[in-house]
């Protein structure tokens, strides 16, 4: 599990750093500049030279000391300093003079021959510390990177590049786009959120002596990325001596007449993700058609008609008696009293329950109904159906997708998953898990009904909350990876995520 730090959480870590392990910040700015070369070795091309710009604060003293190496190492470096000298912070101008004993004297953006193909920029304008948008000689700055870039230079960034918001992934008005960027000691929210993860371009992450205890220090709610090896240790060995009631038996409230297959994609993959048994209940009129996707799956027909409502409220506790997990949402026939329905059913059985698709939509326009559910609930919007659920626009939810997860699901105390590129699940205490693996072919129909079937198998299985959901989602991105090398990104469906990708990454994780 990768630890993402805010620019707060940064200096409180910094301050640790030498409170706990005598690790001036001098000592991880010469840390991070070393870092920072060596990346920057990485890029060069043939008879290229390297451009450092460095900016008034901190962050161009880790480029000051970049240069200083690269110097060291024999190359050709030219330094660009921006901003006023006096407003210079005494760590970037201490760097200036140890520069100046290793031959390089910094010169402005005007004196410096323009980088081309070969050459790499150092952008060391800004980073954590940015706080408006670059105007002046540092929007001129930004400008030249820029100009560089589209000349065939690389440009590697020290920690973020100049002009992104470390904290959210927003970039201002201008903004240096790079090819490579360094983070220094812990990753950065804009490394890791979009737009901000692919003006970073590729990522990597460089210890400067802080410690690995230094993040525990820090205060505020955590940011996650999970890895695969994080994933893999949620599903533990099965036991000889198991038998399918050991795996739990999910419910499957969905499907409907015309939306058939919603229902059977749950089941299928909640039975390829290890469920021991699963059943799906449904109007009688869809639930043939339901089964007839697959021998395994088991059903329990609700008798009225029409959209689910208060009336189908006993059945529906009688079906999820025995169950140790509920999925309810997609395809559901919805009505005006589904929500309450939902709100009474979850206040009635004590089993940990999954809403997605119309079970949100349903509780949508009432959301105190989940502060009576007696067990764990998880709800997995896409951003259109988050946009009903909090109220806002999908633009405003794509913008600020990190505060809007963490203040729904600490607000309503449940399991959130926001889904789309790098699905994020939000814990009750506001704890978030950034999800890496996907792919563009999975925007597909049914691929969220996919998830909701393993995350019901995770749940039945009596994975805790939120390793079983975190887990999940890796492993529906994952399944997609893989099932998309066989499938093309355009050849991809839903069915293939679950009969060729899951079983797949079950295979890869298997101990
Ligand atoms: N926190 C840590 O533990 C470490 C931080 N380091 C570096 O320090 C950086 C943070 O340093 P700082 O806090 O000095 O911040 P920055 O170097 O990012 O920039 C802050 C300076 O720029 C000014 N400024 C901000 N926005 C501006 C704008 N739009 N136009 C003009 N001036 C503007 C501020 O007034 C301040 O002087 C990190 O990104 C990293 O590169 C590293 O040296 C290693 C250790
Ligand atoms: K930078």
């Amino acid at each position: 599990m990768l630890r993402v730090l805010t620019a707060a959480q940064m200096r409180q870590a910094e301050e640790a750093a030498e409170a706990r392990h005598g690790m001036p910040s001098a000592l991880l700015m010469e840390n991070a500049g070393r870092g920072l070369a060596e990346v920057a070795r990485g890029l060069l091309g043939p008879g290229g030279r390297f451009v450092v710009v460095c900016g008034p604060g901190n962050n161009g003293g880790d480029g000051l000391v970049a240069a200083r190496f690269l110097r060291e190492g024999g190359a050709c470096v030219s330094v660009v300093l921006v901003g006023d000298a006096a407003k210079r912070a005494p760590e970037a101008r201490r760097n200036v003079e140890a520069l100046k004993g290793f031959g390089v004297t910094p010169r402005t953006l005007e004196s410096v021959e323009p980088a081309r193909r070969g050459d790499v920029v150092v952008d060391a304008l800004f980073g954590t510390g940015l706080s408006r948008a670059p105007g002046g000689a540092f929007a001129d700055a930004v400008a030249a990177m820029r100009g560089w870039r589209a000349l065939g230079a690389k440009v590697v960034a020290a920690d973020v590049p100049s002009g992104l918001q470390s904290d959210t992934g927003a970039p201002f008005s201008p903004c240096v786009e790079a090819d490579a960027t360094v983070a220094f000691g812990f990753l950065k929210p804009g490394q890791v959120l979009e737009p901000g993860a692919s003006l970073c371009g590729q990522v990597h992450r460089v210890d400067i002596g802080m410690g690995g205890e230094a993040a525990k220090e820090v205060s505020g709610p955590g940011l996650f990325v999970v890895e695969e090896a994080d994933a893999r240790r949620t599903l533990p060995v099965r036991k000889a001596d198991s038998h399918k009631g050991t795996f739990g038996h999910v419910l499957v409230v969905a499907g409907s007449r015309g939306k058939t297959g919603a229902a059977a994609l749950v089941a299928k993959a909640a039975l390829r993700s290890g469920a021991g048994l699963v059943t799906v209940a449904a109007r009688a009129d869809a639930l043939d058609t339901i089964q007839a996707h697959s021998v395994e799956i088991m059903g329990i027909p609700l008798e009225a008609t029409g959209p689910l409502g208060l009336g189908d409220l006993d059945a529906l506790v009688a079906a999820a008696e025995g169950k140790d997990a509920l999925v309810i949402g997609p395809g559901i026939p919805r009505g005006d009293e589904t929500g309450a329905l939902l709100g009474e059913l979850l206040a009635r059985v004590e089993v940990p329950a999954v809403l997605d698709a119309d079970a949100l939509n349903a509780v949508a326009t009432d959301l105190s109904v989940l502060r009576r559910a007696k067990a764990p609930v998880v709800m997995t919007p896409h951003p259109g159906e988050m946009a009903r659920l909090t109220g806002r626009s999908t633009k405003e939810v794509q913008a600020h997708r990190l505060d809007v997860a963490r203040q729904l699901s600490s607000g309503l105390k449940v399991t959130l998953v926001l889904k789309g590129d790098r699905t994020l699940t939000s814990d009750a205490d506001g704890r978030v898990y950034l999800n890496t693996p996907g792919n563009p072919g999975m925007a597909t129909g049914g691929s969220g009904d996919v998830l909701s079937g393993i995350c019901g198998a995770f749940l039945a299985q009596s994975f805790p909350v939120p390793e079983a959901i975190w887990t999940a989602v890796y492993a529906h991105g994952l399944a997609g990876d893989l099932a998309a090398r066989k499938r093309g990104h355009l050849g991809l469906v839903a069915g293939d995520i679950v009969e060729q990708g899951l079983c797949e990454v079950w295979l890869r994780w298997e101990r």
